[in-house]
């Protein structure tokens, strides 16, 4: 272990998330009416000072004063300040142990709350320089030190001076005061830590930027807990994903950048270079051309149930998994489908819009109840098969269609062709999936082969049906009405026109493919989908991927796993195992499972690998990705 490398980590905001006399003010001023805007004005001091703008000393004095804390608070505030470390601290508990000797806290914060807190990760208490607090007869927090030079403006260039420390320096931390050091000459570089907190001014004299004390510590080549920092994981979500992933993906320390519309494959291949995880709904292509752009990308996210706008096997033979949301918008399609064959059976869309011009037609005629009535579904899926549950419950007679065999719920029954539901039902709900064979499977024979005054609903993918020969069924009255949430050319974003031979039409409810746009389905994907990619990411569980093959892994525990994903093709395996055993490297578990096109295998092994282990890896033939977690 090399003794001339030395280590100066701020306290507040960078080993832990907050800044602790924040979290004193919730504590002290409990109760006090006027606690939120002192806090306010406490914030607006540390932030004052730590971006370099006002003085620190002063700025300490007016903090304390307005926080009125009494010693009382402060076994409060450490229990606080324990679940407020910052995760990539937490993290590297490790280095931090095996580096003590060349750690030091420097911190304007106080000691009577830091050395609590970091002598729990290793760091020994002769290492910790922080402030006093002066606390008067009866306990309370009244002054700090100020003998001691982290209390004085430019303390912490005091502090250095006085350390004296002959060997490398290295400062990380969130505020000016940190900056200063190097800038004194005092530190060989400067790290501005984003984890918690990016200060512009900060940022700006930065030369180094460490989202992550793992990036610190990738950067410099030391121990780290995890083989890749996360912050260098890149995340491009498009098409108005929900919030809550984001916040999900940014909670792993990713970096995640959101554009609201779709793009065009060309913008995509631009933007795709250096991302690793894409997520997407129903309205952008990701082709085997942008694949061919995408320099780093592991995961695709596909933030609804369908996947037919993603090629599968391009993404499998660039090892890029996918993933989707199978169930989580079910519920909301089907109880549009429901509300829908209502209203068209009912003519409420026209009754509606006549009522908004005016025109009040009180009549019976062409309303029905929808009590058994025939139903007909054609695609028996999750979608289709919940629909029928919900039709059934309303006293509608299901039948249905599948191209394969399917469990039959409830008193459903099975038609054996298409064209024998057509003839059947009353309505006709389209829950098929969107794969290339299915374009214009309803064309003018389907529509004409169905009763007379049928109502048509389609909520599954636009090319599955023959716009025209729709148009044409409703014009002629063959239909009664329809309802179409999904086209086959749709405006990649809110800003561009609809544009569709089916306006204009009675009777015909037209939505812009939100069958699955609902607050809890939207939530429900950005829960669902950045779980999978997580999980596939940080232990290679492709468990649900949709076109990879489908490995449950166990937790890793104390091993090192190498996931290698190859080419189909006899002898790799033997191959892999051959390295291994080269390298003379033990293996714990491994797990191999193949599919027409790859084979994916992870190998849990015991022994701290190198460099000639991963370039060995790599290097075996047929190799597509090989990826190394700790
Ligand atoms: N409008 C919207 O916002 C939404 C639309 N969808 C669409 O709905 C589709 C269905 O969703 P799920 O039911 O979850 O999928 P699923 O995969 O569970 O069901 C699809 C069913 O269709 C069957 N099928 C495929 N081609 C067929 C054909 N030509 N004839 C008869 N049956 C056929 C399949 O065998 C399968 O049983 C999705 O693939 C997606 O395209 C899904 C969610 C929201
Ligand atoms: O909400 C979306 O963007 C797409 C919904 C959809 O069509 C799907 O889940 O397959």
């Amino acid at each position: 272990m090399s003794k001339d490398k030395y280590f100066i980590i701020d306290f507040d905001s960078t080993f832990t998330k907050v800044e602790a006399l924040d979290e004193l003010g919730e504590l002290s001023l409990e109760g006090d009416p006027e606690k939120e805007s002192v806090l306010q004005q406490v914030k607006e001091l540390t932030d004052s000072a730590m971006a370099g703008q006002s003085s620190f000393a002063e700025g300490l004095r007016k903090r304390l004063d307005l926080l009125k804390a009494h010693q009382k608070h402060l076994p409060q505030l450490i229990n606080v300040l324990q679940d407020k470390v910052s995760q990539s601290v937490r993290r590297n508990k490790e280095f931090l142990k095996e580096y003590s000797d060349q750690i030091f806290i420097v911190s304007s914060g106080f000691k009577e709350f830091i050395t609590p807190i970091v002598t729990q990760y290793g760091i020994k208490e002769e290492n910790i320089y922080a402030n006093t607090f002066r606390l008067d007869d009866n306990g309370n927090i009244i002054g700090f030190d100020e003998e001691n030079v982290l209390s004085l403006d430019k303390g912490k260039i005091k502090l250095l001076e006085q350390l004296a420390l002959t060997g490398d320096v290295y400062v990380i931390g969130d505020g000016y005061t940190d900056y200063e050091i190097k800038e004194a000459g005092l530190a060989n570089k400067f790290y501005a830590f984003t984890e918690n907190v990016s200060r512009d001014s900060v940022i700006a004299k930065a030369e180094h930027i460490a989202p992550s004390l793992d990036e610190f510590l990738y950067q410099n080549k030391l121990p780290m807990a995890i083989s890749y920092p996360k912050n260098r994981i890149s995340v491009l979500l498009l098409e108005n994903i929900h919030p809550k992933a984001v916040e999900m993906f940014r909670n792993e320390g990713y970096q995640v950048e959101t554009i609201p519309g779709a793009l065009s494959e060309e913008e995509l291949c631009e933007k795709i270079q250096n991302v690793s995880i894409l997520g997407i709904r129903s309205k952008t292509h990701v082709t085997r051309k942008v694949l061919e752009h995408a320099n780093r990308l592991m995961s695709v996210g596909a933030f609804c149930i369908g996947t037919n706008q993603i090629d599968l096997d391009a993404c499998l033979e660039a090892g890029v998994t996918v993933f989707n949301a199978p169930y989580s918008n079910t519920r909301s399609v089907v109880e549009m489908a429901i509300g829908e064959i209502i209203m068209l059976s009912r003519g409420i869309v026209d009754k509606s819009s006549k009522m908004h011009v005016g025109n009040w037609d009180k009549s019976a005629a062409g309303s029905f109840e929808v009590r058994d009535k025939k139903l007909g579904i054609v695609g028996y899926g999750n979608i289709g098969a919940q629909l029928s549950v919900l039709a059934e419950a309303m006293g509608m007679v299901v039948y249905y269609y599948d191209v394969v065999e399917k469990l039959q719920l409830g008193n459903a029954r099975k038609c054996d062709t298409l064209r024998e539901l057509l003839e059947k039902a009353d309505f006709v709900s389209l829950h098929v999936d969107g794969r290339p064979e299915n374009k214009n499977i309803f064309g003018a024979q389907e529509f004409a082969a169905m009763k007379d005054g049928a109502i048509f609903l389609n909520l599954s993918r636009g090319h599955v049906v023959e716009i025209e020969a729709l148009v044409e069924s409703l014009k002629s009255g063959k239909l009664r009405g329809a309802a179409v949430d999904v086209f086959p050319h749709e405006p990649a974003t809110n800003n561009e026109p609809f544009v569709s031979e089916l306006r204009g039409l009675p009777n015909v409810i037209l939505t812009p493919h939100i069958g699955g746009s609902t607050s809890e389905a939207q939530v429900n994907i950005a829960n669902f989908v950045p779980n999978r990619i997580m999980d596939y990411i940080n232990s290679g569980n492709t468990y649900q991927s949709v076109n990879f093959p489908n490995i449950q892994l166990p937790e890793l525990k104390n091993a090192h796993r190498l996931i290698h994903i190859h080419e189909n093709v006899p002898g790799v395996l033997a191959d892999i195992n051959n390295v291994l055993a080269k390298n003379q490297v033990n293996i714990l578990g491994q797990y191999l499972k193949t599919n027409e096109h790859v084979g994916y295998v992870i190998t849990d092994v015991n022994k701290k690998y190198d460099k000639q282990l991963v370039n060995d890896m790599r290097g075996v033939a047929h190799t597509i990705k090989f990826r190394m977690l700790y």
